[in-house]
């Protein structure tokens, strides 16, 4: 049985509100902004980076709320929620998931300590992960729900500018419920994921990242013309 917040999320537009480091959007304020934006196109759901965006968006709405930190940490590769202690202040700010790398990647702390964590502060566990196998690895270890959120980011998943589809259809067929991340930039293929078999489906730069989309359309413009 799925947790209930992930009930909530079934067939729904997650909104990740990201900005990167260095971008004009990175502040509070504006990750704000944005989150009542995407909540104003009527999005089930938010992913937000940081305890201080999570306790600033959290009065806006009860709708889930998908939580993680990024940090570097020294030794390994991993960056999104690797440590129990940053687990704990995500969810004590007020996510109802937290996300955390749920790789193959060398890490600090397992993925069963993560998740463990997460349930002991009253949230749900939501394991990043690329590979069927990782997929596998983190229900083993208790996680609630994975996301495809870091194939095509570990040296050990295909590679490229689309959606890894071949993951969804193998989580699938395997009869794990999955959420469908990363690179989904247009609404077929959200809608597509959903056909695949998502639960539900995260959507970042497409929607909040205006520099990453302004890049796109850049890149297609580059050597027509003049
Ligand atoms: C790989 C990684 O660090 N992904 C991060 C995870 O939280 C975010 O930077 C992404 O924006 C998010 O996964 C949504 O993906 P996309 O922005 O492609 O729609």
């Amino acid at each position: 049985m799925l947790a209930p917040a992930l009930e909530r999320l079934r067939a729904r537009l997650v909104v990740s509100v990201q900005a990167d480091d260095g971008s004009p959007l990175r502040e509070t304020a504006h990750i704000v902004a944005l989150s009542r934006a995407a909540l104003l196109g009527g999005a089930g759901g938010l992913r937000l980076r940081s305890a201080q965006d999570i306790a600033s968006v959290r009065p806006l709405t009860d709708l889930p709320i998908i939580g993680l930190t990024k940090r570097a940490h020294p030794g390994t590769a991993v960056y999104i929620t690797a440590t129990p202690d940053e687990v704990r202040a995500v969810a004590a700010a007020g996510a109802d998931l937290v996300a955390f790398d749920g790789t193959d990647l060398p890490r600090p702390y397992t993925v069963a300590e993560l998740v463990r964590a997460a349930h002991d502060a009253g949230a749900g566990a939501m394991a990043d992960i690329s590979t069927l196998a990782e997929a596998r690895a983190a229900y083993a270890a208790g996680a609630d729900i994975v996301g495809t959120t870091l194939s095509g980011y570990t040296p050990h998943s295909p590679q490229g500018p689309a959606p890894d589809f071949a993951l969804m259809r193998a989580l699938a067929a395997a009869g794990l419920p999955f959420i469908a991340e990363g690179r989904l930039n247009a609404p077929e293929l959200a809608a597509q994921a959903i056909a695949t078999g998502a639960l539900c489906v995260v959507v970042g730069s497409a929607i909040t990242r205006p520099d990453h989309v302004t890049r796109w359309f850049v890149d297609a413009l580059a050597g027509q013309g003049r």
